[in-house]
């Protein structure tokens, strides 16, 4: 979800882990040359949408050798999650829509959230996505009520408890 704090949390994650920082809105910024909402307004979501599949397809070819931040509404195409899940380990920071609602009121950035209702935007978002990040997730961290080292441990304790990655294939 927009506003759920994965910029923040994958940046000290990605500390903690001594892995790079990767994130997918930052590298489609990039390729546009404007920002999302702008890009949003001229080109609508459909567009905008196909640009993060491409930009999502390429930072995870390198597996899970880094920290990816990805934009709220990256599980919304089944392709997506599927790469997702299959090439790392995808961890789904749930906020409750309120919660959002308290960090992002003011918010200008993220198209999808100007509106005149925000709250119900937000609300409408979580019903439609939450079962979607719980399909892609490998784990769930409920991010309400804990500061961010918190969060971190936490997050460190949880793949700590994963199963070793599968070896790769033996070579024909
Ligand atoms: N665990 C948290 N508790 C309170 N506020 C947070 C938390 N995580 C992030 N924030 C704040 O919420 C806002 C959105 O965080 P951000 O990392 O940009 O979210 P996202 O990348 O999921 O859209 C920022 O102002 C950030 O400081
Ligand atoms: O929720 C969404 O559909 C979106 C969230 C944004 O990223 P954040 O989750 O970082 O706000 C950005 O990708 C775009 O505005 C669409």
């Amino acid at each position: 979800m927009p506003g759920s704090g994965k910029s923040t949390i994958a940046r000290a994650l990605s500390r903690r882990l001594q892995l790079a920082l990767a994130d997918s809105d930052q590298a489609i910024e990039q390729r546009l040359g404007c920002t999302i909402r702008s890009y949003f307004d001229s080109h609508g979501e459909a567009a905008f949408r196909d640009v993060e599949e491409a930009v999502i397809d390429e930072l995870t070819r390198g597996g899970a050798s880094q920290v990816l931040a990805t934009g709220g509404g990256a599980v919304l195409r089944p392709i997506n999650r599927q790469r997702l899940r299959e090439r790392g380990t995808v961890i789904y920071l749930r906020s409750s829509p309120e919660q959002l609602f308290k960090r992002l009121r003011h918010d200008t950035k993220r198209p999808l959230l100007q509106v005149a209702d925000p709250l119900k935007r937000l609300r409408a978002l979580y019903d439609e996505r939450d079962p979607l990040y719980r399909e892609c997730a490998h784990f769930v961290v409920d991010t309400h009520g804990s500061s961010l080292p918190m969060l971190v441990n936490r997050i460190m304790m949880q793949l700590d408890l994963m199963p070793p990655p599968a070896p790769p294939p033996p070579a024909p």
